[in-house]
């Protein structure tokens, strides 16, 4: 669980920049309490009454340094340019030396914890992502990123100037009268103690808010990522009520608990405040009456303590900011916190420091057990050795493991007994990301990133070639689409430019691994978008690639692993055949029966 000092932390880099910042502010702030202290003495010379003696020595020095004698109007002079001094001259001192180190703290930390968390995203187990979906996470590290930006100038450059003035104010009231002093002192504990217990229970209730927030957000961010679905389903108005009725659940919190909460602190606060005010004014005129206190010293103790009462306000304001946004950053830092994954490949080093392998591509699944739950069995007594170049299809029924085996490849999880091996090394003893770099899959979904066609074919290697891309296009077919773009390569493709159809982005991913040239290469259901002629042209193409490197193919289309070195048929997490698409055919079992159906056309269960 996060704490305060985890908000503190937050902006330890700076924290020298910070002390002096803040310090400066509220020098600002009591230096301010001169104004009125000065405006008393003047009452006092006006009225020839004494000024308080360190003044009095102050002007005689004055007098002495301008050979002149002591007199009211040197005495004003003296006073005057107290004043002058402490408002004219330091008002374009104050915006450089405390506002702008306030605001270059915040915008620092913002930059550097933005990177932070974008590493923190980058090195997450894969879990993670499962159950949470891009805007429940991109709302969370949004509003704590900012929240924090937002808060750190008014808690450095006002609530703690302000409080410490306070605290000025107090010793000012203490010196002339300890009596209005204690009187002062009481009415604040108390105002505060308050403020701080009313502002404890609404953070909690805040970030109940905040949790409801965040489930809105990934439910909207479902939306856009499903809109065809909900459109295709016609939900529009199920989906609108839905998110309608959490906005009103949410509403009622923030309505009925937390600004409820609010305006009760802030009717108690009022109350004490207007009471104390006309308790210090009518003490104040009795101390003057009885002549305890000078008629100087009777403006100054009024016009102070109306000063620090004025105070409490802007004070309980930033607080109950504060308040509102404590859940939020709160909720950032326990995401900092979240362990990275055991496969997070290593985002400080540079990269010569990443292990350069090279594999002859035998991998060995020993004896591997594996669930995503431990309680529910995924994969059990998974043994199977591909040797190097040889192609290996993995079939079965949906559920049966397929993409799980890969995962398991690719470290993506790790299995709770066994291991694999590749060319006879552990592969959990090898450097993830130069491991990673020797193996390639496309997927049955191929992600496209917004940047061109070539871009794009380059993500994984951008040292490649042009003419190695133009080969890896003309095996993945892409060549046969790319003088249908406005641009060829140079086309933009993605998120803001030329749509791809699913067969493109499938041939896209295909040339995409093909320049990896990896030692592994996986293809889960690579050709499924893929019209007959297109898939069929690919398979043709891609003969030229089998046997070059070991290459792992999951099909449910048993047309397209025909011609694997080794089919392995999966059932349940287990392994019940395997052998060459004849040996299968002959020997009459389960990939014999899944064949039939499907060359009578009926589709694998
Ligand atoms: N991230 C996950 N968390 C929990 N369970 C999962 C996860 N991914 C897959 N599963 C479960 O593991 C089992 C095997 O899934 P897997 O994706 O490996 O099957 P598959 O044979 O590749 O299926 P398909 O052919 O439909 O892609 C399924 O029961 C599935 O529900």
């Amino acid at each position: 669980m996060a704490n305060f000092l985890d908000l503190v932390r937050y902006f330890r880099s700076y924290w020298s920049l910070a002390i002096f910042s803040i310090a400066m502010s509220s020098l600002f702030e009591i230096i301010d309490l001169v104004v009125p202290y000065t405006i008393g003495q003047l009452l006092n010379v006006l009225s020839n009454q004494a000024i308080d003696a360190p003044l009095q020595l102050f002007t005689n020095q004055i007098a002495t340094l301008a050979q002149q004698p002591p007199s009211q109007s040197l005495s004003v002079a003296v006073l005057l340019g107290i004043i002058f001094v402490v408002t004219v001259v330091r008002a374009p001192l104050q915006p450089w030396l405390s506002h702008w180190f306030h605001w270059d703290i915040a915008l620092r930390s913002r930059r550097d914890h933005t990177g932070r968390t974008i590493a923190k995203i980058l090195t997450l187990p894969l879990e993670f992502y499962d159950e949470n979906n891009a805007g429940r996470i991109a709302g969370r590290v949004a509003r704590g990123l900012s929240n924090h930006t937002w808060t750190y100038p008014e808690i450095s450059g006002q609530m703690i100037p302000k409080i410490l003035r306070v605290v000025g104010i107090f010793v000012l009231i203490l010196v002339i009268d300890w009596r209005i002093a204690i009187l002062f002192l009481l009415s604040f504990v108390v105002i505060l103690w308050f403020t701080w217990k009313t502002l404890k229970q609404l953070i909690t209730k805040e970030e109940v808010l905040d949790r409801y927030e965040e489930n809105t957000e990934s439910r909207t961010s479902e939306i856009i990522t499903n809109i065809k679905t909900v459109k295709a389903f016609a939900t529009e108005a199920k989906e609108l009520q839905r998110q309608q009725e959490r906005l009103q659940r949410q509403f009622k919190i923030v309505s009925l608990r937390i600004h409820k909460g609010y305006t009760i602190l802030f009717t108690w606060q009022r109350f004490v405040i207007q009471t104390s005010v006309f308790v210090v004014l009518a003490l104040t005129l009795w101390a003057t009456l009885q002549g305890q206190i000078s008629l100087g010293h009777f403006i100054t103790t009024l016009t102070v303590s109306s000063m620090a009462y004025a105070e409490l306000e802007p004070i309980s304001g930033l607080a109950e900011v504060f308040a509102r946004r404590y859940a939020s950053m709160q909720r950032l830092h326990q995401f900092m916190k979240l362990p990275v994954g055991d496969d997070s490949a290593n985002l400080a080093d540079p990269p010569e420091a990443v292990r350069h392998y090279r594999f002859t591509g035998k991998v060995h699944f020993d004896r591997i057990y594996f669930g995503y739950d431990a309680d529910r069995p995924v994969l059990q007594d998974i043994n199977l050795l591909i040797e190097p170049y040889q192609t290996v299809a993995l079939v079965g029924r949906s559920g049966s493991g397929k993409s799980t085996m890969v995962k398991l490849l690719f470290r993506y999880f790790d299995p709770q007994q066994g291991r694999i091996l590749i060319d006879g090394q552990d592969t959990r003893s090898l450097d993830i990301t130069g491991y990673r770099r020797r193996l390639a899959i496309v997927h049955q979904e191929v992600d496209v990133f917004n940047g061109t066609l070539l871009d794009n074919l380059k993500y994984g290697n951008p040292l490649v070639t042009f003419e190695e891309i133009e080969k890896a296009c003309q095996i993945a077919r892409v060549d046969e689409f790319i003088h249908l773009l406005p641009n060829g390569y140079y086309t933009v493709v993605g998120e803001r430019g030329v749509r791809l159809s699913g067969g493109q982005r499938q041939r896209l991913g295909i040339a995409r691994a093909l320049l990896m040239n990896p030692d592994v290469l996986v293809f889960d259901e690579a050709t499924s978008s893929l019209d007959y002629e297109s898939e069929r042209s690919i398979q043709l193409a891609m003969r030229s690639i089998l046997g070059t490197r070991t290459t792992i193919i999951i099909a449910h289309r048993l047309s397209t692993v025909r011609e694997a070195d080794k089919i392995v048929v999966l059932d349940q997490g287990r392994i019940l055949e395997v052998g060459s698409h004849e040996q299968l055919l002959t020997r009459g079992g389960i990939y014999h029966r899944l064949h039939t159906l499907q060359e009578t056309g009926e589709l694998l269960a």
